[in-house]
């Protein structure tokens, strides 16, 4: 059975951000996830971490002005210096935490753009990341995120995360393979997995369409973990999704897919 990570930017929200970890170590997880650990700094959070013995499978680079309604800045044109400082400083908290997966997202190629400058500018940066952030025996994923959740977002589709990550052609960068934005954007996902397995270094999961627990909804997820512990994925599968209620109640989905 897969191994799962709680996301702490979408699962414990009953708890603030610091106070999660104890309550995904008290749940059962074994990993952590979460978005942004920016607010507070490297020790604190590392603290939280290590004091439960938990893994931090992955986090993600600084996104931009996100309550601006950024979603990344690592294929906007013009930002190079700002993307190269948020390696750095992604880095400082990746060391403190011993988190070998960073995301870093591409931004939003504005409709009337040039999205081919847009994707060779993400190629670069990525290039950039992943030679920096190599050197500490990290890999960089690249995550496809739906149109309908995030209009003009310039990676939709695994498709396309393949091409930028070959255009950019460095070893230690993959693919995180989240099967919510997956099915939104066209969905046939057992192929989809299976075909992009050679890419794929992290994983998450939740309920299509409301993005609520995995059980809840049209993916028939029993399926796809015996797909994938068949395939031989071995690592983590984030579990980003937002309660239907309670975190705690929603996760007896775990018990309905046989996973503990
Ligand atoms: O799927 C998502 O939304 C996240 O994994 C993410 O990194 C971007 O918001
Ligand atoms: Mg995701």
């Amino acid at each position: 059975m897969p191994r799962f990570a709680a996301n702490l930017t979408m699962l414990f929200n009953e708890h603030p951000f610091l106070d999660r970890f104890t309550a995904a170590a008290d749940a059962g997880f074994e990993a952590v996830e979460f978005l942004f650990p920016y607010d507070h700094s490297p020790q604190q959070v590392a603290d939280m971490l290590h004091g439960r013995g938990l893994t931090q499978a992955l986090f993600n680079l600084p996104p931009g002005d996100w309550a601006a309604g950024e979603r990344g800045i690592a294929g906007l044109p013009g930002r190079e210096q700002e993307f190269q400082d948020s390696v750095g400083l992604a880095l400082d908290y990746a060391k403190a935490l011993n988190c070998k997966t960073l995301h870093v997202m591409s931004g939003i190629c504005p409709p009337d753009a040039d999205r081919a400058h847009y994707l060779e500018t993400y190629a670069g940066n990525l290039r950039f990341a992943a030679e920096m952030l190599g050197k500490e025996g990290i890999t960089v994923v690249v995550e496809p995120l739906n149109n309908r959740d995030v209009p003009n977002y310039l990676i939709p589709r695994p498709a396309d995360a393949r091409q930028v990550i070959n255009a950019a052609g460095a070893g230690n960068l993959g693919l995180q393979f989240d099967f919510y934005h997956a099915q939104i954007m066209g969905g046939d996902l057992s192929r989809s997995f299976e075909a992009n397995l050679d890419l794929i270094r992290h994983i998450q999961i939740a309920g299509v369409p409301e993005r609520h627990e995995p059980t809840v909804g049209e993916i028939n997820y029993g399926y796809l973990f015996a797909l994938i512990d068949r395939l031989g994925y071995d690592g983590w599968i984030g579990c980003e999704y937002k309660p239907r209620a309670d975190t705690l109640t929603g996760l007896r989905w775990l018990q309905q897919v046989g996973a503990q």
